[in-house]
């Protein structure tokens, strides 16, 4: 039986939630259970905090997990990344006082607050930069008003906590980080881990991808194929009128409003988008 860690709480849970119900895994907590069975699947769902998934994976119990990137090289274990999941993203960043600080060599001989110590002091280390780090659990930005730290290093996504904290970032990111399947050597093959992937895989290219129908003269088809040409080739149905054809075709949902733009320039009538619920493609 596959045994995956999910986050408990904090931003990546219900992403993390959503995104393997989606791949067909009964993973919805009724209450506050820590542990849910899916017979159907031959696997049990541990709910973990999200600092621990790294752990409880790294050591072996637990064959798989989704935590954050940032986590993971926090966490200094065998846990190993096996695959990014798009949600989640942020950059771990310095941050100080606004206008004290423009590069990372100010950062020498200061007090630096952050939760995840070992990933500063690795980073810092290989620039031969000297500094003192001060582990906080949380809430990293007040330490410099409250008098502890000089500046911060920390998870940044929107900037708005920063912001209000009356600090800036500055220097190079230290890591760009998002949600990410983590594994060990020992379990990299494990079959059911393969099957999860696999769906994972399929949810994440539904996520990226729309469905677009339209009619179109027969004439133009080879024109609407360079403007929309899918993962392999268009589907084309014949319609009642013969000079008019049906065609469906996988688009990038980005590109979408583009697509469409062009279509419709060349001829093309009735176009819809359908959302993609889950897909083998790639
Ligand atoms: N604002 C955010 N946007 C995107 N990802 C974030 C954000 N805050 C944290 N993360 C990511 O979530 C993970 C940490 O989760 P989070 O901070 O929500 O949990 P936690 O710190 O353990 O919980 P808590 O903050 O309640 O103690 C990290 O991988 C981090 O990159
Ligand atoms: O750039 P922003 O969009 O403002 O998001 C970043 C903030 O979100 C996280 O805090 P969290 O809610 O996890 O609280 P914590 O610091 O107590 O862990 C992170 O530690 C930052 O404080
Ligand atoms: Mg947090």
């Amino acid at each position: 039986m596959l045994q995956i860690a999910l986050p408990n709480k904090g931003s990546l849970s219900e992403a993390s939630v959503s995104m393997l119900s989606e791949a067909g895994y009964r993973c919805k907590r009724r209450g506050r259970e820590l542990v849910i069975e899916d017979p159907d699947n031959d696997v049990r769902i541990f709910f973990l905090r999200p600092r621990d998934i790294a752990v409880y994976v790294g050591a072996g119990h637990v064959h798989a997990g989704i935590t954050g990137r940032d986590l993971l090289l926090d966490s200094e274990t065998e846990a190993i990344e096996y695959e990014p999941l798009g949600f989640g993203r942020s950059q771990f960043r310095f941050a100080g006082p606004i206008g004290q600080f423009s590069s990372i060599a100010d950062i020498e001989g200061k007090r630096v607050a952050a939760s995840y110590d070992h990933l500063v002091n690795r980073f810092l280390k290989d620039r031969g930069i000297s500094a003192t780090v001060v582990h906080l659990d949380g809430a990293v930005e007040s330490s410099v008003q409250l008098g502890v730290a000089d500046l911060i290093a920390d998870v940044v996504e929107t900037g708005s906590t920063l912001r209000a904290a009356g600090l800036e970032i500055f220097g190079d990111p230290i890591l760009s980080s998002e949600a990410v399947l983590i594994t060990t050597h020992t379990h990299v093959d494990h079959p059911a881990l393969r099957v999860l992937s696999r769906r994972l895989q399929g949810v994440l290219v539904a996520r990226r991808h729309v469905l677009v129908d339209y009619n179109l003269k027969a004439n133009d088809l080879s024109l609407a194929v360079k403007i929309a040409p899918g993962f392999e080739s268009p589907t084309v149905s014949p319609l009642a009128d013969p000079d008019w054809l049906a065609v469906r075709v996988v688009v990038e949902r980005d590109e979408v409003n583009k697509v469409m733009d062009q279509l419709l320039g060349i001829g093309a009538q009735g176009i819809i988008v359908t959302e993609l619920a889950s897909s083998r493609l790639a």
